[in-house]
């Protein structure tokens, strides 16, 4: 499937992703449930593992060409350039790629030396996507972040002398910043001239530790309606600053959106590579082992460590507006009829309505999109509009 093919889509996205996760930390954020280790022994291994799971995995895309690659995690810019490199060669032995991929690493503040940034300069990564969060010192240590306040600012004075392709990640809602704070951390980034922005709701995952000192009382609980009007702040002040907001998290200058996201949220087919990582083939879903030692294992015998899931019509048609609704290019009308059929319009029509009455979404073109004020609620209204 897919749904890329609205004419109405701004942003075509042509070609396939490859994404590849490493599963180490230097420390565990207290609110992070993302798959990592903070223990580094099996480094060596596991890289040997990637190589060797994108060489199984080649036919999946024989006829497709990679036009993304995207290292995620955990924390890529721990691996040293010549680490990254043999990943990325196995890359290009493996799969066709075009001629000049977008290929984003993930940096975490305090592994983004001068020396380091040279290095990947010079490397074939041409986007970095780095994990601020925060420039004050009390979110990061309550946050129990590696970096400090200063060596947010120092890597990003040295990464956008290198790098025009940056995006920072930014956390709002989190208990005792105030919403001055907020509104000076989003001018900060604004005034190193960054192109791309990424910004998340502080969430409690069960099971973190943040929860843990939630429930001792040791830290306070987040608080939805101050970070609803963080979230809004967020907007403005990026939409005074020429900022487009393409996707419920992300903001971008025009010629700057992520082309690696742009195509997940489009349908498009992506392979993800490592412990954890989930692929998308276009009719299923599957999904690697979350365990290092277990993953390295299965590979070496040669076998995939994953689970798969087909997806009926109806899964289908829920991803679609769920990530839909999230995007600047809202739900197809035209696409929901050309790929699911005319009862499927009809269903999300009578769905809509109350949300329609509401200003929670509208109609532009043919397109279902949230206004404004939906957009924080946008997947509580997703899931009213969903097939069980
Ligand atoms: C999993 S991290 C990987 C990249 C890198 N290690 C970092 O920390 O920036 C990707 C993004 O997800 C955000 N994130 C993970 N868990 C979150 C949560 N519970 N609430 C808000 N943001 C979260 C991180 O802060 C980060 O910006
Ligand atoms: S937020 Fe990033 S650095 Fe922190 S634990 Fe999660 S993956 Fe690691």
């Amino acid at each position: 499937m897919n749904l890329n093919t609205d004419s109405n889509h701004k942003e075509r996205v042509d070609g396939v992703g490859i994404y590849i996760h490493i599963p180490f930390c230097k420390q565990a954020c207290f609110y992070c449930d993302f798959h990592f280790s903070t223990s580094l022994k099996k480094k060596d291994e596991l890289i040997d593992a990637l190589i060797v799971e994108l060489e199984l995995r080649k036919s999946e895309f024989e006829n497709d060409t990679v036009a993304t690659i995207y290292f995620g995690g955990g924390t890529p810019s721990l691996l040293s350039l010549e680490e990254i490199e043999t990943i990325l060669k196995a890359v290009y032995d493996n799969y066709s790629v075009i001629e000049n991929p977008e290929i984003t690493l993930e940096a975490n503040p305090d592994d983004l030396s001068e020396t380091k940034i040279l290095e990947l300069a010079k490397s074939n990564i041409n986007r970095l996507s780095i994990g601020v969060q925060s420039f004050f010192e009390a979110d990061l240590k309550l946050m129990n972040r590696a970096h400090n306040a200063t060596e947010a600012k120092h890597c990003l004075e040295l990464a956008t002398q290198y790098f025009d392709n940056i995006s920072v990640d930014l956390i709002y809602g989190i208990p005792g910043a105030t919403h001055e704070q907020w509104q000076e951390n989003i001018q900060t980034v604004l005034d190193f001239n960054i192109p791309h922005i990424s910004s998340y709701a502080l969430t409690v995952e069960p099971k973190t530790a943040l929860a843990t000192l939630i429930k001792k009382g040791k830290i306070e609980d987040v608080d939805e309606v101050h970070a609803e009007a963080q979230f809004h702040m967020l907007i403005n002040q990026l939409k005074e600053a020429g900022f487009i907001h393409y996707e419920l998290s992300n903001f971008s200058k025009p010629g700057y959106f992520s082309i690696n996201n742009s195509a997940y949220w489009k349908g498009k087919k992506y392979i993800g590579i490592g412990p954890s990582a989930h692929s998308f083939s276009g009719e299923s879903r599957s999904w690697n082992i979350s365990n290092n030692s277990k993953y390295i294992q299965a590979i070496q015998l040669k076998t995939l460590p994953s689970e798969i899931e087909i997806l009926s019509v109806n899964d289908k048609y829920n991803e679609y507006v769920m990530t839909g609704l999230r995007t600047i290019w809202g739900v197809s009308l035209e696409t929901i009829v050309a790929v699911f059929g005319s009862d499927f319009k009809t269903y999300i029509l009578a769905q809509a309505d109350k949300y329609l009455n509401e200003e929670l979404l509208y109609i532009e073109d043919n397109n279902l999109k949230v206004t404004t004020k939906g957009k924080f609620l946008s997947d509580g209204i997703a899931s009213q509009l969903f097939k069980i």
